[in-house]
C-alpha cells in the first residue's frame, strides 16, 4: 500500500475528487486525520478503560465523533443515530477522512500529492497540519525519513524530483530550493541558518509574502533535502509535556520553491545562464546543442506546515516556560482561527487579520490566496481527547469554507529579466567583438608604423642611394664626355690624320664602323643617364616633402639652441658678475681684517709703551723697585699690605694695571708729595734726557670724557705708522688723570678731545697742558716752546703753577682764558682721524689711559695720607702728644695701656726708624733723597 503507486501529475487526486461536490473550495482542502491510540490512551485513566470516540463512515469523507461510538454507528461504521440527548455525537464532512489505521502512504497520495505536484505547474500549494498536541501532526508531516512510516514531506521531495526527472517535456528546467523556518513566541528564525533569527516578514507583488533573509538551500536531490530538514529538526524547540513526550513548541515550516523553465525550440534568444538547472530526464539527450527561447518560468512555492499543538493548559498542567509558549501557541492558533473566520464569512468579505500573528502572516497565500491548500486536522480517538477532538473538527470544518484563488505563477518579470540578460549578453559579445576589432586595429596600428619606420629608413637608404647614383651619373657623364671628345679626337685624327688615317676613314666600313660604335656608345650612356636623370627627379619628388619638413625642425631647433644659448650666456654673465662681486667683498674683508691686524698691534704697541711710560716716571728713574717699595711700606702701604694682601693687590692690580704704574705712582707721591714725571714722549725718538716736566699734582678725579694721551701713544703711533710721529704730540698726563698733550711745533691743531681747546694751544710751538681741573671748568693750557722732536722738560711744581722762565728754555705757561671755549666743542684732528679709522678705538685708548691714571691717583693718595700719618706720628712721638691727643689713643692704638710711656716712645721712635730705613732701602740708592724729603717734610 505503501509503494507502487502510480505516480500521475495530471491526476489531481483529491482536488478532482473533491471538485463537483460543492462542499469545499476547489483550492482548499481539509481533510481529518485520526491517530491510532497511543498506549497511554489504551491503559485508559483511572477505573475508566480506553474508549474510542470516532469513526469514520465508509467513503472516508464523514468521520462520527461521540461519546458512545457503538450506540450511535452501525456493524458498518455508518452513523445510524446522533444519540439523541444521551450522547454528545457529531458527524463532519471533509475533502477525506483518514481513520487510524491509514498509512501515510494514502494521506499522502491522496492529500498532499496533487498539492505538491500543483507548484510544478506554478501553483503555490501549503499542506498545513492543526490539531491538539500530540495527535499526529509531526508524525504525519515528517513521519520517519525513510519506510513506511516516510511523512509528507519526505514523500513530497521524493516526488518532485521524480517528476522532474520523468517530465515528458524535454525542453523543461527546474530549480529547486528549499527553507526551514520556525515560529517560536512570535519569532520567526532559520532552522539551517541558526544565527538568523527575528526575521522579518515581507510580501510584494512578484514573491508574494516571504520572509526576508531566510536562507534558500539550492537542492538537487531528496537525499539534500533530508539532509537540510535533519539539521532543520534538531534545531525546532521541542519539549516534553503531559501529552507528548517530544511536542513541538513552534510552528515549523519547510519551504519548497520550484521554478520551471520551458523552453520551445529554436529561437534567436539563448538559454539563460548562472542557475543551476535541473533537466529533466528526457531533455537532457540533444537539448545542449538546441538554441532555444524561454518561453515562460512558472515558479511554485510549497509551505509545508507543523503547526504547534493547541492545548488546554489544565490539562497540560503546563508551567513556567511550557505554559508562557503554550499561551503564545494558542495565541497563534486563535488568530488562525481568527483570519479562517473572517475568511468564510458568508457575509460581505471583511477584514483579514492575517497581521494578528506572524502565522497568519506568514500563512497569508495559503488562507484565501493564491494557493493550492491542504489542510489535515489530526485528533486523537480516545474519550480524553474528545472536546479538544470536537474543537478541532469545529476549527477544520469551518476552514473548509475558505475560498482560495490560486494561478499559475508564469514568472513574466523574471522572464523579461532573462530577455533583458540576453540582450546585455549580446551587448557583451558585441562590445567584446568591437573591443577584439580595437585590439586588431591597434595592432594594425602598431604594424603601420613598423612600416612607416622602415619606409622611412629606406627612403632615406634610397637618398644615399640617390646621391650615390647622382655621383655615378656625374661620373658616367664625365666619361661619356671623355669618350666623346676622344671619339671626336679619333675622328678629326682620321680626317686630320696621316695617310693612313685618310686611308682608314676613305675605308667605308671601317667609317661605318667607328660611327656605329659611337653611336652605340653614345646612346647608350643617353640611355643611361635619362634613367638615371628620371629616377633622381623621382626621388628627389618624393623626399622633397621630407627634406623640407626636416628643413623646418633644423631650423626650429637652431632658433631653439640660439634662445638657450642666449640664456645660458646671460647666466654666464650673471655668475661672473656675481663672482667679481665676491671678489670685491673678499678683498674688501682682507682689508678689513688687514686693518684690524694693524689695529691690533697697534693696540698692543700703544700698552707697551703706556706700560714703559709708567714705569719710566721719575721714581722709577731713580731705580725705586716698585716691589720692593711695596715691601717696605708693609701695613703702610694700605689695607693689603700683608703679604697674602699683597699678593691679592698684586692680582687686584693685574686685573686693573701693570704693578709698574701703581709703583711708580706711589713712588711719586712719596717724593715730597709732588707729581714728578720724564715726558716718555722721548722713547726711541725724543728721549727726554736732560728735561722733564713737573707737572703740579693733582688728587682729584679726573672729569669724565677727558682724553689723555702720551708720548707712548706718539711713539707707538710712529712705529706702527711711520711719518705720523711728527703730527701726533707727545701727550703726557697727570697722576690725577688730567689729560694733557705736548704740542710740538710740527704738531696741527692738536686740542684736547671731548673738551674745550684753548685759544692759545694754537699759537705757535710749544707745550699746551691742558688742566680742566684747575679754576673750576676751565681748561688752561700751557704752552712750552721747545725744539721740533724735542720735548722740553719743565721743572718743579712752581712751572705748573705760574709762567716763568724753566732753567732749559722758555716755557710760556699760557693759561687759558677761562670759559672763553667752554661748550665750544673742538674739531677732530684731522692728521689723527687719518691716522685712526676709528675715532672711538682713539677714545677707547684714552679712556683706558684714564683708567690706569686713576687707580695710580687713587694708590698715590693713599701713600701719601699714609706718610702723613706717619710722619705726624713720628712729629708726636718725638715732640710729645699734643694738647689735644689722648694718651688713651695710644696706648689704645698700641693696644697696651700698661706700659710706660717712655718706653712706648722708645718703641715707637724705633718701629720708625726701622720704618724709615726700610722705606730708605726701598727707593734704594736714594737713601740721602729720602731722607732729604722726610726731613724737609718734617
Ligand atoms: N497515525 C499515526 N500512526 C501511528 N503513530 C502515530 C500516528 N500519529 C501520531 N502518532 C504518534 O503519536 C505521538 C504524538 O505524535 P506527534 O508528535 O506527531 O503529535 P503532534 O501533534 O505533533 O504533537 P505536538 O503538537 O505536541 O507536537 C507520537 O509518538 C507519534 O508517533
Amino acid at each position: 500500500m505503501d509503494s507502487n503507486y502510480p505516480v500521475d501529475p495530471h491526476d489531481d487526486g483529491l482536488y478532482q475528487q473533491a471538485s463537483g461536490t460543492g462542499s469545499t473550495s476547489e483550492n482548499f482542502k481539509v481533510v481529518v486525520r485520526i491517530r491510532p491510540p497511543l498506549p497511554r490512551e489504551l491503559r485508559g485513566t483511572g477505573l475508566r478503560a480506553y474508549q474510542c470516540t470516532t469513526a469514520v463512515e465508509p467513503g472516508d469523507r464523514n468521520v462520527i465523533l461521540s461519546e458512545n461510538l457503538p450506540a450511535v454507528v452501525n456493524q458498518q461504521g455508518n452513523m445510524v443515530t446522533d444519540g439523541g440527548a444521551l450522547y454528545n455525537t457529531y458527524r463532519f464532512t471533509f475533502d477525506c477522512v483518514y481513520d487510524q489505521q491509514c498509512p501515510q502512504e494514502l494521506v499522502y497520495r491522496q492529500s498532499a500529492q496533487q498539492v505538491v505536484l500543483s507548484i510544478l505547474q506554478g501553483y503555490n500549494a501549503a499542506i498545513i497540519a492543526y490539531g491538539q498536541t500530540g495527535t499526529g501532526k509531526t508524525y504525519t508531516m515528517e513521519g520517519a525519513m525513510d519506510g513506511p512510516d516516510r511523512g509528507i514531506i519526505p514523500r513530497t521531495v521524493e516526488d518532485i524530483f521524480t517528476y522532474i526527472v520523468n517530465d515528458p517535456e524535454p525542453s523543461s528546467k527546474y530549480l529547486v530550493r528549499s527553507s526551514y523556518l520556525q515560529i517560536y513566541n512570535e519569532v520567526v528564525s532559520d532552522l539551517l541558518k541558526p544565527e538568523r533569527s527575528s526575521l522579518s516578514i515581507r510580501e510584494d507583488r512578484r514573491r508574494g509574502v516571504f520572509v526576508e533573509g531566510l536562507s534558500e538551500w539550492v537542492v538537487r536531490s531528496p537525499a539534500e533535502v533530508y539532509q537540510l530538514m535533519q539539521r532543520g529538526q534538531s534545531l525546532r524547540a521541542t519539549g516534553a509535556t503531559k501529552l507528548n513526550e517530544v511536542s513541538s513548541r513552534s510552528h515549523a515550516v519547510c519551504v519548497i520553491i520550484v521554478e520551471k523553465c520551458t523552453t520551445p525550440a529554436a529561437t534567436e534568444d539563448g538559454p539563460p545562464g548562472g542557475a543551476p538547472w535541473v533537466r529533466s530526464s528526457s531533455s537532457t539527450a540533444g537539448a545542449e546543442s538546441t538554441v532555444p527561447a524561454i518561453q515562460s518560468i512558472k515558479v511554485g512555492k510549497l509551505n509545508l506546515v507543523d503547526l504547534a499543538g493547541s492545548e488546554r493548559v489544565h490539562v497540560t498542567g503546563a508551567v513556567g516556560r511550557r505554559l508562557e509558549e503554550s499561551k503564545k501557541i494558542n495565541a497563534s492558533l486563535s488568530a488562525l482561527g481568527n483570519v479562517i473566520a473572517a475568511l468564510t464569512d458568508r457575509r460581505e468579505r471583511s477584514h483579514i487579520p492575517y497581521r494578528d500573528s506572524k502565522l497568519t502572516r506568514l500563512l497569508e497565500d495559503s488562507l484565501g490566496g493564491n494557493c493550492r491548500t491542504t489542510m489535515i486536522a489530526t485528533i486523537a480517538p480516545s474519550l480524553e481527547a474528545f472536546q479538544e477532538s470536537l474543537s478541532t473538527l469545529k476549527f477544520a470544518n469551518r476552514a473548509k469554507n475558505i475560498q482560495n484563488e490560486a494561478h499559475v505563477n508564469e514568472d513574466v518579470d523574471q522572464r523579461t529579466l532573462l530577455r533583458k540578460y540576453e540582450r546585455e549578453l549580446r551587448r557583451l559579445r558585441d562590445e567584446l567583438a568591437r573591443r577584439s576589432r580595437n585590439v586588431v586595429d591597434k595592432r594594425a596600428l602598431l604594424v603601420a608604423e613598423e612600416q612607416a619606420k622602415r619606409a622611412e629608413a629606406d627612403k632615406l637608404a634610397a637618398l644615399t642611394a640617390l646621391q650615390e647614383r647622382s655621383r655615378e651619373f656625374l661620373r658616367e657623364k664625365e666619361e661619356k664626355r671623355a669618350l666623346e671628345l676622344k671619339i671626336q679626337a679619333m675622328q678629326s685624327q682620321l680626317l686630320s690624320g696621316g695617310s693612313s688615317g685618310a686611308a682608314l676613314q676613305e675605308v667605308p666600313a671601317v667609317r661605318a664602323m667607328l660611327q656605329r660604335e659611337a653611336n652605340k656608345v653614345k646612346e647608350h650612356y643617353e640611355a643611361r643617364i635619362r634613367a638615371l636623370e628620371a629616377e633622381r627627379q623621382d626621388a628627389e619628388g618624393s623626399a622633397s616633402a621630407e627634406v623640407d619638413r626636416y628643413k623646418q625642425l633644423l631650423l626650429k631647433q637652431r632658433d631653439i639652441m640660439i634662445a638657450l644659448t642666449a640664456r645660458l650666456n646671460e647666466r654666464d654673465e650673471r655668475i661672473n658678475s656675481l663672482q667679481e662681486e665676491l671678489d670685491a667683498y673678499d678683498r674688501y674683508q682682507r682689508q678689513l681684517e688687514d686693518q684690524l691686524d694693524a689695529k691690533t698691534t697697534e693696540l698692543i704697541t700703544l700698552r707697551k709703551a703706556a706700560v714703559e711710560h709708567a714705569a719710566a716716571s721719575p721714581a722709577g728713574l731713580r731705580g725705586v723697585d716698585p716691589s720692593a717699595l711695596q715691601n717696605a711700606l708693609g701695613d703702610w702701604a694700605g689695607p693689603g699690605g700683608t703679604p697674602g694682601s699683597q699678593q691679592q693687590q698684586q692680582q687686584q692690580q693685574q686685573q686693573q694695571g701693570t704693578p709698574q704704574d701703581l709703583a711708580a705712582a706711589a713712588t711719586g707721591s712719596n717724593a715730597g708729595g709732588h707729581m714728578a714725571r720724564t715726558s716718555s714722549g722721548g722713547v726711541g725718538e725724543a728721549p727726554g734726557a736732560g728735561g722733564h716736566l713737573s707737572l703740579s699734582p693733582y688728587r682729584g678725579p679726573a672729569p669724565p670724557g677727558s682724553v689723555l694721551a702720551n708720548g707712548a701713544l706718539a711713539a707707538g703711533l710712529s712705529r706702527t705708522m711711520p711719518g705720523l710721529h711728527h703730527s701726533l704730540p707727545p701727550l703726557v698726563y697727570s697722576a690725577d688723570g688730567t689729560a694733557v698733550e705736548l704740542q710740538g711745533p710740527d704738531s696741527q691743531d692738536v686740542t684736547p678731545r671731548g673738551s674745550t681747546a684753548s685759544a692759545g694751544s694754537a699759537t705757535g710751538g710749544g707745550l699746551s697742558i691742558w688742566r680742566p681741573h684747575m679754576s673750576g671748568n676751565s681748561s688752561s693750557t700751557s704752552s712750552l716752546p721747545y725744539p721740533s722732536n724735542n720735548y722740553q722738560n719743565a721743572q718743579q711744581s712752581g712751572v705748573s703753577q705760574s709762567a716763568g722762565a724753566p732753567p732749559g728754555g722758555s716755557v710760556a705757561m699760557s693759561h687759558g682764558q677761562v670759559g672763553h671755549n667752554q661748550g665750544t666743542p673742538a674739531p677732530p684732528p684731522s692728521g689723527l682721524a687719518d691716522v685712526l679709522a676709528s675715532p672711538g678705538e682713539v677714545m677707547e685708548l684714552r679712556a683706558a689711559a684714564l683708567t690706569a691714571a686713576k687707580e695710580r691717583s687713587a694708590l698715590q693718595q693713599i701713600l701719601d695720607s699714609k706718610v702723613r700719618v706717619m710722619l705726624a706720628e713720628i712729629i708726636n712721638e718725638v715732640s710729645g702728644p699734643s694738647p689735644g691727643a689722648s694718651t688713651s689713643t695710644m696706648y689704645t692704638r698700641d693696644g697696651d695701656g700698661s706700659s710706660s710711656r717712655p718706653q712706648v716712645l722708645l718703641e715707637r721712635l724705633s718701629a720708625l726708624e726701622a720704618l724709615v730705613q726700610r722705606v730708605s732701602d726701598a727707593i734704594g740708592g736714594s737713601s740721602g733723597g729720602g731722607a732729604g724729603s722726610r726731613g724737609g717734610g718734617a
